[in-house]
């Protein structure tokens, strides 16, 4: 039997989604136009203007539009690449000067140590860009997480978390098989994708979370340490 593999997405998951909301979208949305400043005429800003006007589909974009529209993603919670991407580049800088940490809740640094050490195979599947999760994970106050994980999964990467061929993506890039990983998320419409694309599901329904619970069709917990992986990956997942 191949090794286990668990893919986690992280807020609402293993982090607080008040941190994401209330301290790192308010921190990158403040600190646009000065990165514009910074960054004027090179590569990434240059390429970032080109996709900001790509999304807008529009003939061009100009630096004020472009925070604007950044700004107007960021409070609607859009998930796209653009402002993933440029919130990541923020955010190394707060993660590298000591303000910014990564949040995760008390547990996760136990349990993922525990898996990891049992064999299994851990990678994170989020909507923040690649670079912003591998800071968060490096910059935790339980110390650096990233040498407990495989790799990094993001919507430039995978494709959208609401779609099942993002999952299929995911199982043949790191060559596992669906029937034995298992997606944890606190999004339904996420882990309803991964069951399409036969993996097995977890919800986490965090104390802070004020969602329904539990999640309909799926196992719903209120923290990792509630998870019995040989349990749940009994047997052919749903499809
Ligand atoms: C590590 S990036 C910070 C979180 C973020 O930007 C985001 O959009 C979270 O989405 P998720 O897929 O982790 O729920
Ligand atoms: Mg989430």
């Amino acid at each position: 039997m191949s090794t286990p593999t668990v893919v986690l997405d992280i807020e609402g998951t293993v982090g607080s989604a008040t941190h994401v909301h209330d301290v790192l979208f308010p921190y990158a949305r403040e600190r646009l136009p000065q990165w514009f400043d910074e960054h004027r005429g090179t590569a990434p800003a240059v390429a970032l203007l080109a996709e900001i006007r790509d999304h807008l589909d529009t003939e061009s974009v100009d630096e004020t539009r472009a925070v604007a529209a950044l700004r107007a993603w960021s409070d609607a919670d859009v998930k796209t690449p653009p402002l993933k991407k440029v919130q990541g580049w923020i955010w190394a800088a707060g993660y590298a000067d000591g303000s910014l940490t990564g949040h995760v809740y008390d547990e996760v640094p136990e349990v993922l140590h525990r898996w990891k050490r049992s064999g299994t195979t851990l990678y994170i599947y989020s909507s923040g860009s690649a670079a912003a999760q591998k800071n968060w994970f490096a910059h935790t106050p339980y110390g650096d997480l990233t040498p407990l994980l495989s790799g990094y999964f993001d919507l430039t990467t995978a494709g959208s978390k609401k779609h099942p061929d993002s999952y299929q993506h995911i199982a043949q890039s790191t060559g596992t098989q669906p029937a034995r990983t298992l997606f944890l998320s606190d999004s339904a419409e996420e882990l309803d994708a991964a069951a399409e694309a036969g993996w097995h599901t977890a919800a986490l329904r965090r104390q802070d979370d004020p969602r329904p619970s539990p999640v309909p069709g799926h196992t719903t917990v209120r923290s990792l340490r509630d998870l019995e992986l040989d349990q749940l990956m009994k047997g052919t997942a749903r499809l």
